[in-house]
């Protein structure tokens, strides 16, 4: 069938399908399919297997790696490589055999030279009789569904001033939207949206004001500094048709660790952002670590649901920030409701206010935050330690929220690292096509990990499942009362959604770098997962997780069922 507005709004009414990258357009990567469930998830066996290519390096990165989110609709499933290939499964007879591959020949060595964190493509969306893909070099491409015929293309992204693609598209209506990777190679990051009957522009809205726009006294330097400011988009918002607001993460300001080089609070970067769809217009934000001296990048999704807090329904917004804290947001104004620490180790900030949601030590009379002494890495003491360290509290890796319990649940990194200091000079340290992060960490510590589960009525962390390795996939929950994660060190686990108890595990023995989903065809439910360890990982943080340098590349689809 056709890929309509209707069934995207209305996702819920086909739980044997998987038609949004998050599992619908709140974001909850909830599935009402519960033929697998606490009971019988012991005998959750292996179904099949496919090998997808991708595995090849280029540019900074020695291979690829698999971050997607299978996309399921009828009996077809859609998965990509991290160079953007897109394959077309036929899983109608409990086995999945290729249908097609559209291969984009991606740019590799072109793209992969400014790829921060690794050849990463998260997946595709539908749109009518359409698959429509992005690729590390900047392209929009709109694949016929049926044949796999590429039936037109656009460059969105300039990779000549270090502009990537990694995330997927966002469809809604008739638009796609694009977020853009690059705030370690100093862009100006935006979100754009593409007609997909003209195949033109609709919008193109900046996460870094220019001078004269709303946000721009937030850049408080005499050199420009906006013009290089950062603030990516690369991971998928969501979208509450109630409003027609699409809510977006954005990311990292530039450079990341000399703060000093752009005095001010930085916006929108670090900030979630609401626009208008049809318009790309903000009509709110949030911003949650101002003039970020930490990478605490926040890009990851904003889930949208409806809670009871203190006997009053709320409609929410829940986002797990890379500095540590989980929060609620009204999703229609924007307004902080509570925020709570989620790792073990949170040193940066005594804690948040409980009125705005800044951190307690924000200063607004400051252009340069301080934050907690010691740790910030500055050009008077150029090296900090920081909890959590630059990768996170939690990366991209997407939450999940199950609304039988109410309860919210995040693949969490638990860490510390070093930042070292690196001052930027206006005019000659910003290079197209070259690093401007203003220092680089290192890691003094090993990094695990854990599934935190929170109470959303309360705010209050209800259990923690801790692990060896930090969480770098996410997370899928179900109304089986289930919790299903992966690990980099190759384990497939299943958790009680109540109790967070082990309840089923299946070593891939490659690591797992993306989420699980789940299907049904036939009336059979299966559970899905893309292996292979890629993103960030094998350049930044190997040092700091012993084990994970024998995880040899992968590039594989496994399938589960009872
Ligand atoms: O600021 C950016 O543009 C940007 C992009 C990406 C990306 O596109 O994958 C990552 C990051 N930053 C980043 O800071 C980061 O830690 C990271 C980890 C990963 C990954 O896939 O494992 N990507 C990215
Ligand atoms: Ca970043």
């Amino acid at each position: 069938g056709e890929m309509t507005q209707e069934r995207l709004l209305n996702a819920g009414a086909e739980p044997q399908n998987w038609i949004h990258h998050h599992g619908n357009y709140a974001a909850t990567r909830y599935s009402t399919l519960d033929k697998i469930n606490t009971e019988n998830v012991g005998d959750l066996k292996m179904a099949w297997s496919f090998a997808l290519g991708g595995v090849e390096g280029g540019g900074i990165w020695p291979h690829g790696g698999l971050e997607g989110t299978p996309i399921v609709e009828d009996g077809a499933m859609y998965i990509t490589d991290g160079w953007g290939s897109v394959y077309k499964l036929d899983i109608s007879d409990g086995s999945g055999k290729l249908i097609w591959k559209m291969n984009p020949e991606t740019d590799k060595d072109w793209a992969g030279a400014v790829a921060c964190c690794g050849v990463n493509n998260r997946g595709v969306a539908l749109w009518k009789d359409k698959v429509i893909s992005h690729t590390l070099d900047g392209r929009l491409i709109a694949t016929d569904k049926e044949t796999g015929e590429v039936a037109w293309e656009r460059e969105v992204a300039d990779p000549s001033i270090s502009e990537t693609i990694t995330g997927a598209p966002l469809i809604v209506g008739d638009l796609a939207i694009t977020g853009v990777a690059g705030a370690e190679y100093g862009i100006r990051g935006w979100l754009a949206a593409t007609d997909l009957n003209t195949e033109e522009e609709v919008w193109r809205r900046h996460t870094i004001p220019q001078p004269g726009e709303p946000g721009a006294d937030t850049w408080a330097d005499d050199h420009d500094a906006w013009k290089n400011g950062g603030g990516s988009t690369w991971v998928t918002g969501s979208y509450d048709p109630e409003t027609n607001l699409i809510i977006w993460g954005v990311g990292n300001p530039g450079p990341d660790w000399d703060a000093e080089y752009r005095p001010g609070d930085n916006l929108y970067t670090n900030s979630a952002i609401a626009l208008k769809a049809d318009t790309g217009e903000i009509v709110w934000h949030h911003q949650y670590t101002p003039n970020d001296p930490y990478d605490y990048d926040s890009v990851s999704e904003h889930v949208l649901v409806n809670a009871p807090i203190d006997g009053d329904e709320h409609k929410l917004a829940l986002h797990a920030d890379r500095n540590g804290f989980g929060y609620a947001l009204d999703r229609e104004t924007g307004e902080f409701i509570w925020g709570t620490p989620f790792v073990e180790e949170l040193t940066w900030t005594p804690g948040l206010d409980e009125e705005t949601g800044l951190p307690l030590n924000y200063d607004r009379t400051k252009k340069v935050q301080t934050y907690a002494q010691g740790t910030v890495a500055n050009r008077e003491n150029p090296v900090g330690v920081t909890c959590p360290g630059n990768m996170g509290g939690k990366n991209w890796p997407p939450t999940a929220y199950n609304p039988d319990l109410k309860r919210w649940y995040i693949p969490v990194i638990e860490s510390c690292n070093t930042i070292t200091n690196e001052e930027m000079v206006p005019g000659e340290s910003y290079k197209p096509r070259e690093w401007f992060t203003g220092g680089g960490p290192s890691q003094h510590q090993p990094i695990t990990g854990s599934v935190a589960a929170i109470d959303v009525s309360t705010g209050k962390i209800v259990g923690k499942y801790p692990t060896d390795y930090p969480l770098l996939g996410g997370i899928l929950t179900t109304a089986g009362g289930l919790v299903f994660t992966g690990t980099p060190d190759g384990k497939l686990l299943a958790l009680d959604a109540d109790t967070l108890e082990l309840k089923w595990q299946f070593h891939t023995n490659a690591g797992l770098n993306a989420p699980p989903m789940t299907y049904e065809v036939d009336g059979k439910q299966y559970i899905a997962i893309l292996v292979g360890l890629g993103g960030a990982w094998p350049k930044w943080f190997v040092d700091g997780t012993k084990g994970l340098e024998k995880i040899e590349p992968s590039s594989m689809l496994y399938v589960f069922e009872l």
